[in-house]
């Protein structure tokens, strides 16, 4: 049975989606971009900034539902451009120390409100 999460830990859906949704086994973000769970839009900021703000939102739902960074079984990382890839990966490092989930990373031609990184996630307990 789905069923929907929320918290006030992450920012307000942007668009017609739920922050996350879970069967009572997995648990899928929606993708996050860098924005503050007060709703300020980090768009301005270097990629690190970014990616670390879309972090603390993945971060914010999975404890929502008692979950860590180290139950996440697979990530996606959309890029406005791809030459951030380094500087995205670094940070990403910081949230993902031993035992990473799988991941794909990817360009995109553009993000929601012009961010230049988007972050989802598939976690399990
Ligand atoms: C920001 C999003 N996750 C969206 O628009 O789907």
């Amino acid at each position: 049975m789905k069923r929907i999460i929320s918290t006030d830990d992450a920012p307000e859906a942007v668009g017609a989606y739920s922050q996350a949704t879970t069967n009572g086994d997995l648990v899928f973000t929606a993708g996050q971009i860098p924005m503050t769970p007060d709703g300020e839009l980090l768009d301005d900021e270097d990629i690190t900034t970014q990616t670390r703000q879309s972090l603390e939102n993945v971060q914010g739902i999975l404890e929502e539902e008692g979950l860590t960074m180290e139950d996440v079984l697979k990530a996606t990382v959309f890029l406005a451009d791809i030459d951030d890839f380094e500087e995205m990966n670094a940070a990403y490092k910081e949230y993902f120390v031993d035992n990473p989930p799988a991941r794909s990373a990817v360009q995109a031609g553009a993000l929601p409100k012009g961010v230049g990184v988007e972050i989802e996630v598939i976690a399990s307990e």
